[in-house]
């Protein structure tokens, strides 16, 4: 797990190395390790003759490398300190590799750089006394451990000026200082100059706007930080940092990247731009690109000209209609001249041998074009084009632009260009294409441009992210979230205790509940040390200490209307999947305890048939568990659970009033579908006999609040609303988790006393199938009417002359697109 995990850290540092054993380096000053390894044990990587140290007991104690100037207990708690830039980057290093840790134990889930100024450090002084005692403490501890730091690698400036008045050192450092922090506010920090005087907050911490734009930077120094250690900076690079003016401070070359330019992207809206406009460029962006790797900010009117941007971007996103003046056109042009790289989104900024050519006909009509791919395959897809298109103009220069699009027209209008631009490496790819329009906002006039462009939504995504890549940006996706402990969540106070009761007499001494795929270790509340690997996890019993920002417990009990389903929650903001987390605890329980996982993220979410699936924010993540007697209706026919559940979903939302039209439906055997189009949920069904009991394990996944890159259903709910003229309020998943179980168990209680005939008219009012027609075996094979299901749940179709027959409903045997289905073997 080690060597994963440092091949993954490591994944972007394009270098090669080896694990080695080795006798490893000198321990940190003033801390031994923890333990003593034995040479052989211990982790090495080594590229050259570099050796790096990579085993994990090498813990750095925090303190070592800074000095603690405010904290703020609770959850989470933080803490302001004040480090070298040198040791930041150690401190960086050891939070990368997992190795800091604070004083008492505690492990920092977030470093974040900020700006303190000098009236904020006296407001702290004022309101936290302790604050200074702690801070000259750990000076203290600093000046042992640490060489004193150098002031020319201060981080922040505002906490020293106000360390010691009247020292005659610090007198010095205070004026240097305040020339250091004024160059660093003209050179690199566009997010300052965003923030008006009045606005700035007294601390700045992680829930701030201005620290979470400089969280950004700071993730991405700290990468870089890390990353400097291992390999040598490309000749390149290095040479463009010599290039840099002296004044550049070290921690504007630690955040240089390899391709020589801090990772600032800037985004220019036009003169009359709403934060609107740029807000929604930049979300779309942030969709794309390795959002851990880029700082994004707006580039005003006001700063085209002025701010030192060209020299602290790589790249400029020019995102508006407007004309662009001569002078600012010249500015562009000189950002290019020196190797930024500019993407247009339906702009009139174009140059050298491209000319824009309008033609308003080819507006506000979804059109399909067709795009080339750096591997010289094509993507064809369909969307909104801003009327106008490219023509080449300069014939010397005709080999240098190069068409990536053009629509599927007459005139194979080019629609997407790329354009070099000098010797530095500048380049451009200017589009009229609406790429970063989002479709919910989009005026669109009727159902089938809804259809359409959803349709094409996922290929627009792999478009943006092939000419972001081909830009020099990292689309990978970003790092795998670290996993979370699990809450213990229950329907009500009395079953909590109940189960709090339960569990006493089940845990072991250690508070352990052990099963093969994961074991739970029981906890009361959140603890500094807590294990969460995907083998063993903490649970915290304490509903009191719970809250999470998409997940309300109170949403989730008012709509859990059940006799026994989803009573027990079990809660993660990150797990791997729902459907390990319920295995140490489903054959154990009181059946009125009906256990439920649910899942804000997963790392390792199963789709049928061993798929992956993908399980970002905004999907309704759960596994749910039933028990069903073998012998009763459903019991001979546990099939239809599957069926059971992906109704459960749908009648969840279109029993809502005034939600009955949503275009939410089943299809056969386990899906969620936008009408007949789109998939936008499924359900996974694990069922185990034990005597005559079946344990089943209901997976189901479905987007409520995710548009992209396909389609969720508040997105549904939109159109409507846009339709109708009616307010239809977004859903959630908490609610709508609640609402399938209470509807499922209703569904398990009616198929139980009446068998299929109970439940099957309402299967048929929201399923896809009625009056289609597919083909049995392959794509020639015999057509067949679907007519409906079987008694054991199976799909039964007509074949002309050949009477009703049943399709199999496992695996992938039945292709939608293709309308394909296998004659069940009997
Ligand atoms: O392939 C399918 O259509 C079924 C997908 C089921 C996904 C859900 S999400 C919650 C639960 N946890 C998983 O890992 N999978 C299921």
């Amino acid at each position: 797990a080690l060597i994963r995990r440092t091949v993954r850290r490591l994944h972007r540092s394009r270098c090669s190395f080896t694990f080695c054993c080795c006798a490893g380096p000198a321990p940190p000053p003033a801390r031994q390790p923890r333990r003593q390894v034995p040479p052989e044990e211990r982790v090495c990587l080594r590229i050259g003759n570099k050796v790096f140290f990579t085993d994990e007991t090498q813990v750095v104690k925090w303190s070592d490398y800074c000095s603690p100037l405010a904290y703020k207990p609770g959850e989470p708690y933080k803490l302001i300190a004040e480090a070298s830039i040198d040791n930041f980057s150690n401190l960086g290093i050891a939070f990368m590799e997992d190795r800091l840790q604070m004083d008492n134990g505690m492990v920092p889930h977030k470093i974040v750089s900020v700006h303190l100024q000098e009236s904020t450090l006296k407001e702290l002084g004022q309101v936290a006394p302790s604050v200074k005692e702690e801070r000259n403490v750990s000076s203290t501890q600093m000046n042992e451990t640490t060489p004193a730091a150098t002031f020319g690698t201060t981080v922040k400036s505002g906490l020293e000026i106000a360390a010691s008045p009247g020292d005659p050192e610090s007198e010095e450092e205070k004026s240097k200082l305040e020339k250091e922090s004024k160059h660093e506010d003209e050179s690199s920090s566009l997010s300052d100059k965003e923030i008006g005087p009045g606005e700035h907050h007294h601390l700045h911490l992680s829930s701030c706007r201005e620290c979470l734009q400089l969280e950004n930077s700071t993730i991405e120094s700290v990468r870089f930080a890390s990353a400097e250690n291992i390999p040598e900076l490309s000749d390149d690079c290095s040479s463009k940092l010599e290039e840099k003016n002296d004044n550049y401070t070290a921690r504007e070359v630690k955040r240089i990247n390899l391709a020589g330019k801090p990772p600032n992207i800037l985004i220019y809206v036009g003169s009359e731009a709403s934060k609107v406009e740029f807000e929604q460029v930049k979300s779309i962006l942030q969709e794309c690109i390795d959002r851990d790797n880029y700082t994004i900010y707006q580039l005003h009117e006001e700063q085209v000209l002025k701010a030192p941007w060209i020299d602290n971007a790589l790249l400029l996103v020019i995102a508006t209609e407007e004309p662009i003046s001569e002078e600012n056109h010249q500015q562009f042009m000189k950002f290019l001249s020196k190797g930024g790289k500019i993407l247009g989104f339906s702009s009139s900024f174009t140059f050298d041998g491209i000319q824009i050519k309008r033609k308003n006909k080819l507006k506000k009509i979804v059109h399909e074009l067709v795009v080339s791919q750096l591997d010289n395959t094509e993507i064809k897809l369909d969307f909104l084009i801003s009327g106008c298109i490219f023509e080449e103009v300069m014939k010397e220069n005709i080999g240098k632009v190069k068409p990536l699009s053009r629509l599927s027209n007459a005139d194979r209008d080019i629609v997407i260009v790329h354009l070099p631009y000098g010797d530095s490496g500048g380049e451009a790819i200017l589009c009229q294409v609406h790429l970063e329009w989002d479709i919910n906002s989009m005026d669109i006039q009727t159902k089938d441009d809804f259809n359409t462009l959803k349709m094409s939504n996922s290929k627009r995504y792999e478009v943006l992210k092939e000419i972001l890549t081909s830009l020099g940006l990292s689309c990978e996706l970003s790092e795998i979230p670290v996993l979370t402990p699990l809450y213990l969540l229950s329907s009500d106070e009395e079953i909590h205790l109940a189960f709090l009761k339960w569990l006493e007499q089940n845990v072991d001494a250690e508070g352990l509940i052990e099963s093969s795929k994961l074991s739970l270790k029981f906890v009361s509340s959140c603890e500094s040390k807590m294990e969460i690997t995907p083998s063993l996890m903490s649970v915290i019993t304490q509903m009191g200490s719970f809250s999470s920002e998409h997940f309300s417990l109170e949403t989730y009990q008012q709509n859990l209307q059940t006799k026994k389903l989803g009573k027990i929650l079990l809660f993660a903001e990150v797990t791997t999947t729902t459907m390990n987390l319920l295995d140490g605890l489903m054959f154990k329980l009181p059946e009125e305890m009906g256990l439920i996982a649910i899942a804000v993220r997963q790392t390792q979410g199963k789709g049928r048939g061993g798929n992956v699936w993908l399980s970002p924010v905004g999907c309704a993540l759960s596994t749910l568990h039933i028990t069903i007697p073998l012998y009763s209706n459903l019991g001979q026919r546990i099939p239809f659970v599957q069926h059971l559940v992906s109704l459960a979903v749908v009648e969840s939302v279109r029993s809502i009033p005034g939600y009955e039209d949503i275009e939410l439906r089943v299809k056969w055997p386990n899906d969620i579908y936008y009408s007949d189009l789109m998939k936008l949920g499924g359900v996974l069904v694990n069922s185990t006999l034990i005597e005559t009991t079946f344990h089943v394990l209901i997976g189901f996944g479905f987007n409520v609040n995710n548009s992209n890159p396909t389609i969720c259903i508040n997105d549904l709910i939109k159109k409507h609303n846009k339709k109708e003229g009616t307010q239809l309020k977004a859903l959630t998943a908490d609610c709508l988790i609640a609402r399938t179980v209470t509807v499922l168990e209703r569904l398990i209680d009616i198929f139980q006393e009446k068998g299929p005939n109970g439940v099957l008219h309402c299967y048929y009012k929201y399923w896809v199938h009625s009056g289609k027609q597919v083909r049995l075996h392959s794509e020639e094979g015999p057509i067949a009417w679907i007519v409906g299901i079987d008694d054991c749940g199976f799909l039964q179709v007509h074949e002309e002359g050949k009477g009703i027959e049943s399709v199999h409903p496992d695996g992938n045997s039945f292709d939608m697109v293709k309308n394909l289905v296998v004659p069940k073997r009997s």
